[in-house]
């Protein structure tokens, strides 16, 4: 059934409704965990849900399967979204006929962001160069039989510094066929009521969704405000001030505030919310329950499980006894499980894991700024002083870190300094931490009146001859785990097996621990392929017969990437000790 078919429906019965939006996990087994969450989502009744599309189609097979079988097993009225990044129109052609076999009749055309590495956006020969190119393109070639959605920019869309421009635009796109709209996130409702009225003005009647992103993290929120400069009334930051070292806390606050929103609106006449899940439950349907618009879980009758799933739980060990002989998981029962944490990598089983948005990487600022803070680096040894200056706080960023080190990383800064100079290039560190409380505004997180642990923890890229040199000292630290991959996926790892390896963990009044950080193979794997994407992307701002664009692509094809974990959680500077020992031991001082 379309969307607008959907919400039409829902609006003669004068009854709110509301959507759900997930993005494709980074892992199998988040993909599985992922269809779990969708069937216990199913139970709070959206209208309809959508599948984001992987920035360039990087996920376009992983999209598409997810579409079909929230479509066909899950019985989801399915909306996938579609952009038209690095698409020509053949592929897009491909995606809308494998949706349409699939069932699927709602598309969110979208241009999407620009091409990896690039500033501006370009179209691929033969593709689109704006959304209403796709939207019409829909329209001609399949006429009624796709609903379309199209995205809508109350603050304005961030390219177009023409308001009135990008609303013309935003109108084009309506006036082509679109169905209706769902908008970017934001914090201001005056701001998206005006700007519905304005658009109501110039004759606009398709139902508009405004999409609704609880705040999860108090440091995730700040950076990713930031990144799209979204508007942040300063009522929030005062009342996020004094909660923001508790992250419970501050996920309650996100709850209440998208129920103050929604009611706001509602309040004005809005009777559709589309929700940004980030693929995570919880803050979603507190925030359906605070609206009264789904009643509270305990009333709320289970389906009967899908025994299908869940069977790469078998082997889990921490359940409660009386799930002993149950296949399905005692964790993924639990709609809490990956709450924690939020920023910090996650489990890799959780759908949750991987980037915020779902939409791809990228570097975090545009080419030009990019250009202006890490320069031309023709040497190895330029190249560790950008890290150098980075753990010096000189410089603010560097592909795998989007903003300053934090306040945890200050104990560690002058020996991280001292391992990038030898060209040890690394990308995220933990100190160990032994019980410090859950409020401490340097090491806490967690509801109140807990205790916080952590291992020592460092990653970086690491020359495959260091790495022989490091694995063999390496042997002689019993306490010292590690797993180390190239690009092509060449690991070397002394752990056994691939359970987690908790890093962090919280213990709290009245709960079970808490092992929000863990390290694991499949996890580091996943990850892998986008920390050497990031030395693909710093080199595409090169020309390609550029020497710095060959040094990042030399640096990518045969460097590896390693993380140690100290396992003895009350030591400190184990690994920072052996890698300045291998240093002395090869002179190998690289950046000046
Ligand atoms: C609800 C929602 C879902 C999203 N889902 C995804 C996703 O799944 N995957 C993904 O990669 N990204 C997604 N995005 C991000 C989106 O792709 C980016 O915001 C992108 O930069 C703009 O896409 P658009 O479809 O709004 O573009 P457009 O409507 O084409 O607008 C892009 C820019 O071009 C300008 N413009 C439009 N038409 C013209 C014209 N004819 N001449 C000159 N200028 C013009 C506009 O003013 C605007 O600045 C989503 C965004 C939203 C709000
Ligand atoms: N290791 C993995 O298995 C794995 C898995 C998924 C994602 N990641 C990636 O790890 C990164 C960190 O995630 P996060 O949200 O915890 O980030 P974060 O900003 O919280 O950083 C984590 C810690 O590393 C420190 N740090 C940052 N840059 C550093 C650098 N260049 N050298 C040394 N220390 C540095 C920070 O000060 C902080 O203490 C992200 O880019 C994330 O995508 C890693």
């Amino acid at each position: 059934m379309k969307v607008s078919d959907k919400i039409r429906k829902a609006e003669s019965e004068r009854r709110c409704f509301w959507s759900f939006e997930y993005f494709p996990p980074k892992t199998d087994v988040g993909v599985v965990n992922l269809f779990d969450r969708m069937e216990r989502m199913y139970m709070l009744g959206p209208e309809f849900i959508d599948v984001t599309w992987g920035a360039g189609g990087t996920t376009s097979d992983l999209t598409l399967e997810i579409c079909t079988t929230a479509q066909s097993v899950y019985g989801l009225e399915t909306c996938m979204h579609l952009t038209c990044t690095n698409m020509p129109r053949e592929k897009i052609d491909i995606a809308l006929e494998q949706a349409k076999k699939a069932g699927i009749q709602n598309i969110l055309a979208l241009r999407g962001d620009p091409p990896r590495g690039q500033e501006n956006w370009t179209k691929v020969d033969t593709g689109f160069a704006y959304a209403v190119d796709l939207v019409r393109y829909i329209r001609e070639k399949y006429g009624d039989y796709f609903c379309i959605g199209v995205a809508g920019y109350p603050e304005g869309h961030i390219e177009n510094p023409d308001k009135e421009a990008d609303l013309l635009h935003f109108k084009a796109k309506v006036d082509a066929g679109a169905d209706y709209v769902v908008t970017q996130l934001f914090y201001d409702v005056d701001v998206y009521l005006d700007w519905v009225k304005r658009v109501r003005a110039m004759g606009i009647t398709i139902p508009i969704l405004p999409g609704i992103l609880p705040i999860q993290n108090y440091s995730g929120f700040k950076r990713m405000t930031a990144l799209s400069k979204t508007i942040v009334p300063q009522f929030i930051l005062d009342d996020l001030e004094p909660i923001k070292d508790d992250d419970q806390a501050v996920k309650d606050y996100g709850v209440r505030l998208a129920i103050q929103m929604c009611t706001q609106m509602k309040e004005a006449g809005q009777m559709g919310f589309h929700f940004y899940c980030l693929n995570l439950e919880r803050s979603t349907r507190l925030t359906l329950e605070g609206l009264g618009f789904v009643a509270p879980r305990e009333q709320v009758r289970p389906l009967p499980w899908n025994p299908s799933l869940g069977k790469n739980r078998e082997k889990e060990t921490v359940r409660p006894i009386f799930w002993r002989n149950r296949t399905k998981s005692y964790i993924m029962r639990t709609e809490a499980w990956d709450e924690f944490p939020n920023g910090r990598w996650g489990d890799s089983r959780s759908p949750a894991f991987g980037d915020i948005d779902g939409y791809g990487v990228r570097l975090k600022y545009p080419a030009q700024e990019c250009l202006q803070m890490w320069d031309h680096p023709e040497t190895l040894a330029q190249i560790a002083a950008l890290f150098v200056k980075y753990c010096s706080g000189e410089l603010p960023s560097l592909p795998w870190s989007d903003s300053p080190l934090q306040g945890e990383s200050d104990v560690l800064s002058k020996r991280l300094i001292t391992v990038n100079a030898n060209g040890f290039l690394t990308i995220n560190s933990q100190p160990s931490v032994d019980g410090a409380l859950s409020s401490d505004p340097v090491y806490g997180w967690g509801p109140k009146n807990g205790f916080v642990y952590q291992k020592a923890y460092l990653e970086f890229f690491i020359s495959p001859a260091q790495l022989d040199l490091l694995v063999d000292r390496i042997r002689q630290h019993p306490f010292l785990t590690y797993y180390a991959v190239n690009k092509d996926g060449d690991l070397r790892t002394n752990t056994k097996g691939d359970s987690p390896n908790a890093v962090t963990w919280g213990v709290f009044p009245g709960q079970e621990i808490v092992q929000p950080t863990v390290v694991e193979g499949s996890s580091f794997l996943a990850w892998k392929d986008e920390a050497f994407e990031l030395w693909n992307q710093w080199s595409l701002l090169h020309g390609s017969d550029s020497p710095t664009h060959k040094l990042l692509q030399g640096i990518r094809d045969s460097w590896f990437l390693i993380n140690v974990v100290d396992n003895n959680y009350k030591s400190r500077f184990a690994i920072y000790d052996i890698l300045d020992e291998i240093a002395a031991q090869t002179a190998t001082s690289v950046a000046h």
